[in-house]
């Protein structure tokens, strides 16, 4: 269905259900500076979804801040599958960091697909893990040293817990470093949440956050080393990713942004898929020249959303 509105919805499949969700779905805009995404998940409400919207308005009215560098290395990112299928994903990425969801399935599921992606990553590679807040402290402490075992050696352990006390009683009992991500991009005031005693790691993402220089400033704001982390965009909202990783004054591991291949089709042709594990750094958001592939039968409601986040 065609809008008469200078808005897009699109609805592209993912590959394998992720964070809960088989459709990823949202709307495109173009503004003078480009074409900018609005993608909040569906659970989160007007207010929350604010942040998401200004991200694209960003894109689409102003751009984003002078890159530093131009290209971002990417880590590939390995659901909850098989472990043959957990070694194909790494294998096929072209990338030398994997990050795994873990704490869905089995303990002993996890280490099976950890060891998978081991082998395929070889003993050069770094392997990290996300809970999403999954375990209380004592599972966690648990199943991060049985992970450290079968991944031979794990980068960071991402939100094991929801609380910051908790990710802090966490980080006293393991060895592996631990990331905060739900504990910033979800805090009440991301620009003032006491991170540092917690996590030795700080996941950023451009569009929970309200866009480039938003999240350059929460960066800066918790002192920590940034790993940027995308929403499941399509390469138009990952294009606003990229260009934050671009714009961090320092960028020590690989980021979250290889997340295209869990989508069955993009709506541009020039998609942000690594080549030799890096993406490059554009200056702008692709085309979305393949929307109509992509347009969503039902959009009312992604409009009326947008609309009314809009006017708040
Ligand atoms: O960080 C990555 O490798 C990919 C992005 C990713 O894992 C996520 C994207 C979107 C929603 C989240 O549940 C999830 C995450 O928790 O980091
Ligand atoms: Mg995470």
């Amino acid at each position: 269905m065609r809008l008469n509105l200078a808005v897009h919805v699109y609805s592209v499949p993912m590959r394998v259900r992720f964070r809960g969700i088989t459709q990823r779905t949202g709307l495109l805009f173009e503004g003078p500076a480009g074409w900018g995404e609005f993608c909040p998940f569906e659970e989160y409400d007007d207010d929350e979804a604010a942040a998401w919207l200004a991200c694209a308005l960003e894109a689409a009215n102003e751009g984003w801040p002078t890159p530093l560098r131009d290209r971002v290395p990417v880590n590939c990112t390995v659901p909850v599958v098989s472990p043959e299928k957990a070694h194909e994903i790494v294998a096929r990425s072209g990338c030398s960091t994997a990050k795994v969801k873990v704490a869905e399935s089995t303990l002993e599921e996890d280490c099976l697909r950890l060891e998978a992606v081991r082998d395929a990553l070889g003993p050069q590679g770094f392997v990290r893990v996300d809970a999403n807040m999954l375990w209380d402290v004592d599972t966690a402490v648990a199943a991060i040293k049985a992970m450290d075992k079968a991944a031979g050696g794990l980068q960071y352990v991402e939100q094991p817990c929801h609380t910051l006390d908790e990710l802090a009683a966490v980080r006293r009992k393991v060895n592996v470093p631990i990331a905060a991500d739900e504990s910033i991009r979800k805090a009440e005031d991301p620009l003032k949440v006491a991170v540092s005693g917690a996590a030795d790691i700080a996941v950023i993402k451009v569009a929970p956050l309200g866009g480039v220089r938003k999240a350059l400033e929460v960066a800066e704001a918790c002192g920590l080393p940034c790993v940027v982390s995308s929403a499941l965009e399509t390469s138009v909202g990952m294009a606003a990713g990229v260009a934050l990783a671009a714009a961090l004054p320092e960028l020590d591991y690989a980021c979250g942004l290889a997340t295209l291949s869990l989508l069955d089709g993009d709506v541009t042709s020039d998609s942000l898929l690594p080549k030799d594990g890096y993406l490059p750094v554009l200056t702008k958001a692709p085309v979305p020249d393949r929307i109509e592939e992509f347009e969503s039968p039902a959009p009312k409601a992604w409009v009326d959303r947008y609309e009314r986040v809009l006017s708040r």
